[in-house]
């Protein structure tokens, strides 16, 4: 990448923006990649995003586009913040424009039927490419309005670290790196289901003994099956892992937090999703696809197979807690093996 060249980002979302508005910030262009024309007009002209992070002024140096393969073809560093529903199908007609770029995913969610990540899906896509992954505590609104912030760039390509580090890196928004791309992006997509159940419970005033208890064991089942997935538990540990469940279980600003808020005020899960006006939750499908996969690979979620069966199974919230605390004791600490929670 030249100092000249401007750098993309695919998604006009509340995440997109956040990321190009820093790398404006840093002095680069930010070519602000948005299917909608509309939208992409209204953001050149009043410099705001009109549909997210409301009172947000969109800086100078951000481009908002609407041609994708042009887009492509301007940049060598892209990264990528669409909805793990779209980026497939978003990118596979510009396969070929991909080859050799370095591709950054921000994206938090699963592949329904492959159980793929979105770095995986991007090196499926485009094998050529250099990829990572860009996950941690991150919340779009906290970004953009300058709260002091840290993230992990992942990939087993360091240059591609650097990079990010060099373009991202600021007065308010710190980047360290790390190698394990697996785990850090498995962290962020996980989370999100926990942040839903952290949500449910403030929505019925349990306290906040509970919430700890909820982060702990959630740190604990996540990791578990995480490590059988091949990530290094470390990385759980860190800003990807329970840094991102902190923030994520803790912060009405999330959206997965918002839908279990909603569920636990007594809103049906498409009520609840609709509430949120069309912004993204991954949490919902995630937990779709990780129960199933935590039951072939025998990692014991009760968690997740707790709140799947709240929304899925037609199980009572009460019926889920009264078999998640009066299970037989067990021992504490031991995140690894089937024992706890
Ligand atoms: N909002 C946040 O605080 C953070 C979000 N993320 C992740 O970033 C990803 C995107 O999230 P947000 O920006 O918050 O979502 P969002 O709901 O605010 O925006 C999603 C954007 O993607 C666009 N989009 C949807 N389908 C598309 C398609 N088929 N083709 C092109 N564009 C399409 C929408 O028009 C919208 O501009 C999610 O996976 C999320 O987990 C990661 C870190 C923080
Ligand atoms: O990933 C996030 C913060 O790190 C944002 O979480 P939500 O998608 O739940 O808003």
């Amino acid at each position: 990448m030249t100092d000249q060249q401007p750098i993309a980002v695919l998604g006009g979302g509340s995440f997109g923006t956040a990321i190009a508005n820093l790398l404006a910030e840093n002095g680069h262009t930010a070519r602000l990649w948005m299917r909608n024309a509309e939208q992409a007009e209204t953001m050149r002209r009043e410099r705001r995003n009109p549909r997210y992070l409301k009172g947000v002024t969109v800086l100078p140096g951000v481009q908002p586009v609407t041609d994708l393969e042009q887009t492509l073809a301007d940049c060598s560093l892209i990264f990528v913040a669409l909805p793990s529903s779209a980026l497939r199908q978003a990118l596979r007609p510009y396969a070929e424009h991909l080859a050799g770029k370095a591709l950054v995913s921000t994206t938090k969610g699963i592949e329904a039927d492959s159980f793929l990540l979105m770095s995986q899906i991007l090196q499926q896509v485009a094998p050529d490419a250099r990829v990572g992954v860009l996950s941690g505590p991150n919340l779009a609104r906290e970004v953009a309005e300058h709260a002091l912030t840290a993230t992990v760039v992942a990939s087993d390509d360091e240059a591609l670290c650097r990079e990010v580090q060099a373009v991202l890196h600021g007065r308010t928004f710190r980047v360290y790196a790390s190698r394990d791309r697996f785990g850090v992006e498995l962290g962020g997509a996980l989370k999100n289901v926990y942040a839903i159940i952290a949500g449910m419970a403030a929505a019925l005033g349990m306290g906040e003994n509970t919430r700890s208890m909820l982060i702990t064991r959630a740190l604990a089942e996540m990791t578990r099956f995480a490590v059988r997935m091949g990530a290094n538990p470390m990385t759980f540990l860190g800003l990807a892992g329970v840094g991102d469940l902190i923030v994520t279980c803790t912060s009405s600003k999330s959206r997965n937090f918002q839908v279990g808020h909603a569920l636990g005020e007594g809103l049906s899960l498409s009520e609840a999703v609709e509430r949120l006006g069309g912004e993204t939750a991954e949490g919902v499908n995630t937990l779709r696809v990780l129960k199933y996969k935590a039951e072939e690979l025998q990692v014991y979620m009760p968690l997740v197979a707790g709140l799947h069966a709240i929304l899925f199974e037609g199980r009572t919230l009460e019926q889920v807690i009264e078999i998640l605390m009066r299970g037989e004791p067990k021992t504490d600490v031991d995140f690894i093996s089937t024992d706890g929670f």
